[in-house]
């Protein structure tokens, strides 16, 4: 097709709850690597000019995702039309390759990756404060992956703002093929406890930010199972670390080496996905 724009999946290196919001959302000190390069963790979507607006799906992980007007590509596209006062008619292909209800982002990376395919293929001309307060209104991770690279979240995660590339260790993803639901865990907040967070993302002396997830018991106490992942990648060497919501891990090992070597032992295990990073 003509257009073609990249949607990589993420990883929430730090990942502090502040508190509960009168409105319900919480309020969160994040620090997010956006995955470009990953390819096999980037959904891919294209367009063409056509005379109505469709959408089609395919790819490893298209199977079960609707294309109706509940998906994220369609509901950033209605948004676009909005902005720009005028239907937008074209041919979407949506590639799937990352995990839904992973924490990888996948959903919101699509919509982002819309916003920036309908700007372009319509020369509207939306300028990145327009395509953040877009974005902010498909969901609190939308706006990041308009910046890219490593960013900081506050707010809802909807207000960000780029940092320094933190160089990433040698990282597994690890995906045990189950789904969970974002509003879920953060519901079970309430019954594990809000954590209270000494450390934010901000270092002294330009240090990485740590290596934390505050959503991690929300999620155990929804899904326990995922506690298996976990501790396989302890055993393999790494130090694991829960993706956004779940039920992805990410772990980070003391080398290239060792990384490799729990890939190999991790990828027997049957129904998981394991990616390099
Ligand atoms: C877990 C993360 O992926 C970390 O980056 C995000 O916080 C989730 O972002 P998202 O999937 O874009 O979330 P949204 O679509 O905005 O919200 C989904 C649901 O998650 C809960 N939610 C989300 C973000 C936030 N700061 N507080 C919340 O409590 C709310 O119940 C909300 O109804
Ligand atoms: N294009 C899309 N790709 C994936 N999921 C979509 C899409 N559009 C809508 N959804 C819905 O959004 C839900 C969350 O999908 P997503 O891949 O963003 O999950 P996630 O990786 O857990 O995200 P997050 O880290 O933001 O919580 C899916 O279960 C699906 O119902």
């Amino acid at each position: 097709m003509e257009f073609t724009v990249q949607a990589p999946a993420k990883l929430n290196r730090f990942l502090a709850v502040l508190g509960r919001r009168a409105d319900g959302f919480h309020e969160l000190e994040l620090v997010t690597t956006v995955l470009e390069g990953v390819l096999d963790l980037t959904d891919t979507l294209e367009g063409e000019p056509a005379s109505a607006l469709s959408l089609a799906i395919s790819g490893p992980t298209g199977a079960g995702l609707v294309a109706d007007a509940s998906n994220l590509v369609i509901k950033a596209w209605r948004l676009l039309e909005e902005a720009a006062k005028r239907p937008l008619p074209a041919h979407l292909h949506l590639e799937k390759r990352i995990p839904h209800g992973a924490g990888l982002g996948g959903g919101s990376s699509d919509a982002a990756a819309a916003l920036r395919l309908g700007n372009r293929m319509f020369d509207l001309g939306l300028g990145e404060d327009k395509l953040l307060g877009l974005a902010a209104r498909l969901g609190s991770d939308v706006p990041l992956f308009l910046l890219g690279g490593t960013v900081l979240g506050l707010g809802r995660g909807e207000r960000v703002f780029p940092l320094r590339p933190v160089p990433l260790e040698p990282i597994l993803l690890v995906h045990p093929g189950l789904h969970l639901s974002t509003p879920s865990v953060y519901r079970a907040l309430q019954d594990v406890g809000y954590p209270f967070p000494e450390a934010l993302a901000s270092q002294p002396g330009g240090a990485a930010p740590p290596w934390r997830n505050d959503l991690t018991g929300a999620a155990l106490w929804v899904c326990p199972p995922l506690a298996e992942v976990r501790d396989a990648l302890r055993d393999s060497g790494g130090e694991p670390l829960l993706c956004g919501s779940g039920s992805c891990w990410a772990a980070r090992y003391a080398s290239v080496q060792a990384r490799d070597m729990a890939a190999e032992q991790l990828s027997g295990h049957s129904g998981w996905g394991v990616w390099h990073v």
